[in-house]
């Protein structure tokens, strides 16, 4: 069943007008099912007029369709992907023809072509084209009023196609015209083809706008619509026998397009569970567990990279071989635009130079530099199986497709999802997709990796899981790896240095324990889970905090005042009912703001001077009743106090 449908009684007040206006729709088709004089009709359709008549047809709307084709295509494309001035008007345009009536068009058409319209008497002269009442006239008008079914139904189609799918492909090596023909056209060929197939079937159809403007000459310009409406006058039988024959035709096409038009589209998802039903899976045996044997490309490299990104991100980044990167920062910070700017796909920041090895990579097209990007998603090709998707980027470089193939299959089996090289993307649960999509990425053979939050979409347990073989493949990759993420969790635990992006600035770029120790923004500590104010060191040992609260730290502060951010832990902040006596040299008042589990262990946060996170065993709450809405004391040992000078 599809999402939007319910079983269930039909309402009488919605079914009775539904039924009448199928009713309506039905009954003149009928009519003509009822009229057509059975007995006669191979005789009819066969007659010279007719055949004539439906060759002249079938020659008008052919051509038509062809020069919709050449003009509308580019058209669509540029309407779907180009921002230009006056888009919204040219859009119009091309729509007009839909609503225009169609003797208004021919009426357009003959005071733009026609012999005393604006182009005509060039035409006449320099070409001695004369368009009204030729057969050129007739595909004319037909081009007029179908053309825009395909424009409206390609631009659709090209419009829905995220461009990470082309971006992709590019980043694996493709070249522009490659990706268009192996990525874009298979990917909006479902809307192509409906666009045609309208486009032509309404050419078939045309009347109005021909009769207009190329008039109703046998064998030039009188095509099957016309005939019927010349038949009408003096054989209604013969009229009704052609109408059945356009009729049939129509009907042909539109259940040619029945998956497209007719029926609810049942959304593609994109990520299934594994074990699906319907395509049988390929026994694992049927996959080459081996390396691949006689392939005399290398492997990914291990290759340092140096780089200064500029512009709307910020970054110097210089990084060994082997060395994963993982880039966070709040929403909005810069991290794709970083990645972008390494694959040469954004104007908006330029990474220059772009090191990587020995080799300047800022200088070549974003499909020569060699850097493999897993967006998101994965961003895996649809309409390819997964073998096809992992075999992609060596089919860009030109690798035979036997031996892409067999490297692929190698690749696949790498990374355990070997069994599911015959299924498609659509057939893959997320955790094998994710891993599809980082074998496509290293069979590309890569000389850089960037990752887009390559866990993001996958549930709790399964992020865990597909963490660890992350790690696992990660340790393999010889080169440098960026993975940008939200998760503090999957930034310390994947990578050997966190650079820390806010503001499209680099705030840190540290080893994971530096950063834990030393936080140098607000963010990262509490990205980190830690409390962090920032404020102002005196001479006396004391920090006088941003919010006017000042807090004690044991440990020798810059012997000047210097701006920085004093961190605590949450497992050092402990909570009393009573104001605490003894030692602690930070103690304030605050209000428990909320309380929130995690793991073995219970957050709670205390509004007050400053606000603090405290981290305490669900016993200790317990001895202290603590509840939502309680003030409580809050208590610091000045050890516990660290100062990071910013
Ligand atoms: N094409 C664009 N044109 C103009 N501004 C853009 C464009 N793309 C992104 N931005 C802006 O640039 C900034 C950085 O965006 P970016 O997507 O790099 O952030 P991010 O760190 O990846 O964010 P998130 O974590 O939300 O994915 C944001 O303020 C964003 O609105």
């Amino acid at each position: 069943m599809t999402g939007g449908t319910r079983p269930g009684r039909t309402p009488w007040a919605l079914g009775l007008p539904a039924a009448l206006a199928v009713g309506f729709l039905l009954l003149p088709l009928a009519g003509i099912l009822a009229r057509t004089p059975w007995a006669t009709l191979p005789s009819r359709l066969g007659s010279h007029e007719v055949t004539e008549a439906l060759g002249l047809s079938l020659l008008v709307s052919g051509w038509a369709l062809l020069l919709s084709l050449l003009l509308g295509v580019p058209l669509a494309w540029l309407l779907a992907r180009v921002d230009f001035p006056g888009k919204a008007l040219v859009r119009c345009l091309v729509m007009l023809p839909m609503v225009l009536p169609p003797t208004v068009a021919g009426v357009a058409l003959l005071q733009g072509y026609g012999r005393r319209g604006v182009l005509g008497p060039w035409l006449e002269s320099w070409f001695g084209v004369t368009l009204p009442f030729s057969t050129a006239g007739a595909v004319m008008a037909s081009t007029f009023v179908a053309m825009p079914f395909l424009v409206i139904s390609l631009e659709g189609a090209l419009a829905g196609l995220h461009p990470r799918y082309e971006e992709t492909a590019t980043s694996l090596g493709a070249t522009p015209l490659r990706v268009f023909r192996t990525v874009t056209l298979p990917m909006v060929l479902p809307g192509l083809v409906a666009g045609a197939a309208l486009s032509w079937a309404r050419a078939l159809g045309e009347f109005g706008a021909t009769i207009t403007f190329a008039g109703n000459l046998p064998g030039t310009t009188q095509t099957l619509p016309l005939q019927v409406y010349l038949l009408l006058q003096d054989d209604p039988e013969g009229a009704t026998a052609v109408s059945l024959l356009l009729l049939a035709i129509a009907t042909a096409v539109l259940l040619s397009l029945r998956g497209r038009w007719l029926t609810t589209k049942k959304q593609t998802v994109p990520q299934q569970p594994s074990g699906l039903p319907g395509r049988p899976e390929r026994p694992t045996g049927s996959v080459d567990q081996s390396a691949p044997e006689g392939l005399d490309r290398p492997g990914p490299v291990p290759l340092p990279l140096r780089t200064t990104v500029t512009g709307a991100t910020t970054a110097d980044i210089d990084a060994q071989p082997g060395t994963t990167i993982a880039v966070v920062g709040p929403n909005g910070a810069g991290k794709t635009t970083l990645l972008r700017a390494l694959l040469g796909l954004t104007d908006r920041a330029a990474a220059r130079p772009l090191t990587i090895g020995d080799t300047d990579a800022s200088k070549l097209p974003p499909h020569r530099r060699r850097i493999a990007w897993v967006p998101q998603d994965g961003a895996l090709f649809p309409h390819l199986t997964t073998l096809a998707n992992t075999a992609y980027g060596l089919r860009a470089q030109g690798v035979p497709r036997k031996d892409a193939h067999r490297e692929a299959r190698h690749w696949l089996a790498r990374l355990e999802v070997g069994d599911l090289a015959h299924r498609r993307p659509g057939e893959l649960s997320g955790g094998q997709a994710q891993r599809v999509a980082l074998a496509r990425a290293l069979a590309a053979r890569p000389r850089l990796l960037l990752l887009d939050e390559p866990l993001a979409a996958l549930d709790q347990s399964t992020r865990a899981r597909v963490r660890h073989t992350l790690r696992t493949h990660l340790a393999d990759f010889p080169g440098v790896c960026l993975i940008v993420t939200h998760d503090p969790v999957e930034a310390v635990s994947l990578a050997d240095r966190i650079l820390v992006l806010e503001d499209g600035r680099t705030v840190q770029y540290a080893s994971p324990a530096e950063l834990t120790r030393h936080p140098r923004s607000p963010w990262v500590a509490r990205m980190l889970g830690r409390n962090a104010w920032q404020g102002t060191s005196t001479a006396e040992g004391t920090l006088l905090l941003d919010g006017g609260a000042s807090l004690v730290a044991a440990d020798p502060l810059p012997g000047k005042a210097a701006n920085g951010l004093a961190v605590v832990g949450p497992e050092a902040v402990s909570l009393h009912v009573e104001r605490p006596a003894g030692s602690p040299r930070n103690v304030w008042r605050g209000t428990v703001r909320e309380i929130t589990a995690q793991g073995g262990r219970l957050r709670v946060l205390v509004a007050g001077e400053p606000d603090v996170v405290a981290e305490i065993t669900p016993s200790s709450a317990a001895d202290l009743a603590l509840k939502e809405g309680m003030p409580v004391w809050v208590s610091v040992k000045a050890t516990e106090v660290t100062f990071v000078a910013l």
